[in-house]
């Protein structure tokens, strides 16, 4: 029997239990909010989605009862506010930090062999708060964001390439931020030829700016920012541990020196399989790349520090 709680079932939270369900992905999927009966409601809509669509996983909705998620295998924390136009995502540090703190203490008194997959923004702060506050071990808190980024990046590869998503290979290592995030051009590739040799530089310079500010495009356009991408993107992470499909896929991960950098959570490509992080992959940067990881790190830090100062840390 495999159990996956996801945390927060607004936009992103709610995808991401559609999609585990509709693909099966758990037995059982509970969905936990603190507005009263929304939860409940949601699980409820989707389940008169089985009959239409054929699944059969077990979907429960609950209002802040913490006593229903028992024992998950896997906890994805969506809680907390999402960014308005304009707005940056280390903006929502106040607000967010308290909610990611409060619900990972929660999940572990109910589920202490949990993996956690953090959703909430700023992703990769608040999978070091989470990390740090929880004290589980470092394979075991798993930040989503080069899951999604690479997506995007796969997504207007594509475009650029007239070109099926599915046939083209892409990495976007670094902080889940606007820019800190770091498309590897170098590494990405269309039926296996390297893009730099069928796209111009300006083309691919485009595909890089657009991937970057990807999710403030998104919040443009929507008001609030993206849920259909950043749930699929959380239900893909939570298969690969489900499953132990061993897939290689950027995650916000604790380092100890790996890729240059020590006591932060940033994006890396991990092996990700029923332990959680199994493997942290060591893609060779060159120098330019090293130096982009460097000053995302740094930006990253930078927000970290603020959790000492607003004191959840
Ligand atoms: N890492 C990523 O790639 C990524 C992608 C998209 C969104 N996000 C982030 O995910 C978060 C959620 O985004 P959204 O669009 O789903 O927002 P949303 O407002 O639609 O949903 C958030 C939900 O969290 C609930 N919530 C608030 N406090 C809670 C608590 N203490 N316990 C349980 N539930 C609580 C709210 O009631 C709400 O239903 C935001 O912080 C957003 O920035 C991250
Ligand atoms: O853009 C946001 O604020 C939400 C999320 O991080 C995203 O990239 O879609």
């Amino acid at each position: 029997m495999s159990k996956v709680t996801v945390v927060g079932a607004g936009n992103v939270g709610a995808t991401c239990a559609n999609v585990l369900a509709f693909n099966e992905v758990a037995d059982e999927v509970v969905m936990l909010d603190v507005k009263e009966g929304v939860s409940e409601g949601k699980a409820l809509d989707m389940l008169q989605t089985a009959a239409l669509l054929g699944f059969d996983s077990k979907i429960v909705g609950c209002t802040n009862d913490y006593a229903q998620t028992a024992n998950s295998d896997v906890v994805v924390i969506t809680s907390g506010i999402p960014r308005k136009p304009g707005m940056t995502r280390e903006e929502l540090i106040g607000v967010n930090a308290g909610i990611v703190k409060s619900v990972a203490g929660n999940i572990l008194k109910y589920s202490p062999n949990a993996i956690i997959v953090v959703v909430s923004n700023p992703m990769d702060t608040m999978t070091y708060l989470a990390f740090k506050s929880l004290g589980l071990p470092k394979n075991k808190v798993i930040g989503m964001g080069g899951t999604l980024d690479s997506s995007r990046f796969k997504c207007y590869l594509s475009k650029a390439l007239n070109a099926n998503p599915t046939e083209v290979e892409g990495l976007v290592i670094g902080g889940h931020g606007d820019t800190t995030m770091i498309p590897l051009t170098r590494f990405a590739s269309y039926k296996g030829r390297p893009v730099a040799d069928i796209l111009d530089a300006e083309t691919l310079a485009k595909v890089v700016a657009d991937t970057m500010v990807g999710g403030a495009t998104l919040t443009g356009l929507l008001g609030t920012s993206a849920w259909y991408a950043p749930g699929a993107a959380a239900a893909y992470l939570v298969e690969s541990i489900i499953h132990d499909q061993k897939k290689v896929i950027p995650c916000c991960v604790y380092l100890e020196g790996e890729y240059g950098q020590k006591d932060i959570c940033i994006g890396v490509p991990v092996l990700i399989g029923k332990n959680g992080v199994e493997e942290i992959v060591d893609y060779k940067l060159n120098a330019e790349e090293k130096a982009l990881f460097e000053k995302s790190a740094a930006a990253v830090r930078a927000t970290n520090d603020v959790l000492k100062e607003i004191n959840v840390l």
